[in-house]
């Protein structure tokens, strides 16, 4: 009798349900795809994807992406309108891309909505941190982790990031200067991804870059471990097979916690040394400056959280786990969108030579030729940052993001079901004529310059970052990461595209060039000129 009620339950899931819930989408006029027993419009889905990606955009230089990004939806809008119902397997999602209601989700009815919960084994790859948690947990954490996101901290680690880039980048110098056509091919996609790197690990870990480093290495391992399972998602229960990979993987996990733990105590030790040193400082009345990176604040909330009283739960303690599980958050969410963000913005600006020029002209008055970018001069590029956003606005690097209804709830006059989700297509909101006009998909950094809020018929139709509470707490970083390395490639080079580059943005979680983004890069003469280190090459 068991059995015949498990198998009841599971025909209800798989069948009755997904039938009760098109019913009651398509009695309020929406529509979408038909479900189909088990794997909903999964195989419809793939198989756009497919089509999509197996030819390079047409035109090539065209910036109408979405059709090739996100052909499922672009397809299915064309049939059922903007707002329709679409099918993960046995799980509904409603595609909602009406900025109205986007603001209602994100803004007015926050309260009603989550994160939706992802595959355990997305989660393994995300972290169990600030992206994926929930309640109170999630609402601690980011209050403990915001302020090493302040602008007033970012700020000190300019000079360190930026001596870095520029190291790389003398590298460049240096090729293109011996090739015979005195230009260097780079794959800008792949370089992207060390300066990104390195600046997440300085923010993480600060002082401690070199254990941290070590920890983001067997961290990169893992994920990598992790996307290789992912192959397997169809296999229940496949994670906790002893395979030969999930056991290297689990002797990884020991192997992150340990070296975190041991970095702890280390901290922990050198902070009470500083607190003693700093009395003794005070004083004599020297001025306090010290970066704070996210290891420090989880470790002073987590001291924090075992002075108070109270069981542990209500004193929000923040353990060794948690911090293992924000570091991998943060090197999963800080790094390749960054360096993606970096990626489109350099093709672009090699597919819009005069922007390019533009952008040069700018950071050469404002920063000179040589001069590292200080982080007041940074924030003054205009050009630059409008040229970012209009970069962002064609190419987000997170393409759409999903919530998950608490409760039953009325939005926009629509009766939404508890458990729903709801997918936010944020690169078609990004890319509707309606919201920016005509030219929607011309590459146009000047709709940017009287701001953001001018730049659109509507306040909500540019969300690169997301919008409410649960907006990237990265977002500042990310920003200030770009400008500098940007400025300081622009001082030294000029670059175009390789007559290898193929145009072809697709999505893998994130959106990145198919094929990669090889580039050409010239040292000016400008540069070459007043640099006695390459005048010595
Ligand atoms: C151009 C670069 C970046 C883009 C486009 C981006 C985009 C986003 C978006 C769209 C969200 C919201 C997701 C949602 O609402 O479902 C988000 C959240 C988040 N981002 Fe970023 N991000 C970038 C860089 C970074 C960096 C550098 C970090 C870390 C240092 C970071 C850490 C996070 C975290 C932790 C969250 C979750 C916040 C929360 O739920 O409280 N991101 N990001």
């Amino acid at each position: 009798a068991l059995c015949s009620a498990a198998a009841l339950k599971l025909i209800d899931i798989l069948w009755w349900k997904p039938r009760r819930i098109e019913e009651h989408f398509a009695k309020q006029g929406i529509r979408g795809p038909p479900y189909r027993f088990f794997i909903g419009n999964l195989r419809e889905m793939v198989s756009l994807m497919l089509d999509a990606t197996s030819k390079p955009m047409m035109p090539k230089s065209s910036h109408k992406i979405l059709p090739r990004v996100l052909s499922f939806y672009h397809h299915w809008k064309k049939i059922y309108g903007s707002t329709f119902l679409l099918w993960f397997g046995p799980t509904a999602r409603l595609a909602i891309a009406d900025p109205d209601l986007i603001r209602e989700i994100f803004i007015a009815r926050a309260d009603f909505f989550d994160r939706y919960e992802s595959h355990p084994l997305i989660r393994q790859l995300e972290g169990e941190g600030l992206v994926s948690l929930r309640g109170e947990k999630w609402a601690h954490h980011r209050k403990v982790l915001n302020p090493t996101f302040y602008m007033d901290n970012l700020k000190l680690l300019v000079p360190t990031i930026g001596k870095t880039v520029v190291e790389k980048v003398e590298k460049w110098a240096v090729m293109s200067v011996a090739n015979s056509g005195g230009e260097v091919e780079i794959d800008v996609s792949n370089w992207f991804e060390g300066v990104t790197e390195d600046a997440i690990t300085r923010t993480a870990f600060g002082r401690s870059y070199e254990d941290g480093n070590a920890v983001f290495r067997l961290q990169a391992q893992q994920m990598a471990f992790a996307s290789e399972a992912f192959k397997m998602v169809l296999i229940p229960g496949y994670r906790f097979l002893p395979t030969k990979k999930n056991t290297s993987s689990w002797k990884l996990d020991k192997e992150i916690r340990r070296n975190l733990v041991k970095l702890i105590g280390r901290r922990k030790e050198a902070a009470a040394a500083a607190a003693a040193a700093d009395e003794e400082r005070k004083a004599d009345g020297a001025a306090d400056v010290s970066a704070k990176d996210l290891l420090g604040v989880m470790i002073n909330a987590s001291r924090d959280g075992q002075r108070r009283v109270g069981p542990p739960q209500l004193a929000g303690a923040i353990s060794v786990r948690d911090i293992v599980e924000e570091c991998k958050t943060f090197f999963f969410a800080g790094k390749q969108t960054t360096s993606n963000l970096l990626t489109w913005t350099t093709v672009l600006l090699a597919m819009h030579p005069e922007w390019q020029e533009r952008a040069r002209l700018e950071v050469l008055q404002m920063c000179g030729s040589h001069d590292l970018p200080t982080r007041d001069q940074l924030a003054r590029l205009k050009t630059l940052g409008m040229i970012l956003n209009e970069t962002m606005r064609l190419y987000p690097p997170v393409v759409a993001t999903i919530r998950q209804a608490k409760a039953d709830v009325e939005l926009g006059g629509y009766k939404i079901p508890q458990g729903t989700e709801l997918l936010i297509p944020i690169i078609a909101v990004h890319h509707d004529a309606q919201l920016w006009g005509a030219d929607v998909a011309q590459f146009n950094p000047a709709r940017f310059v009287d701001g953001v809020a001018r730049a659109a018929r509507h306040p909500t139709a540019f969300i690169p970052f997301g919008l409410g509470a649960r907006m990237c707490i990265g977002q500042n970083l990310a920003l200030l990461e770009a400008r500098l390395t940007l400025a300081i490639i622009l001082q030294r080079f000029s670059f175009r595209l390789s007559p290898d580059y193929v145009h072809a943005p697709a999505v893998l979680m994130l959106l990145h060039p198919q094929h990669g983004a090889p580039l050409l890069f010239r040292t000016l003469s400008s540069f070459k000129n007043g640099s006695l280190s390459h005048d010595a090459v």
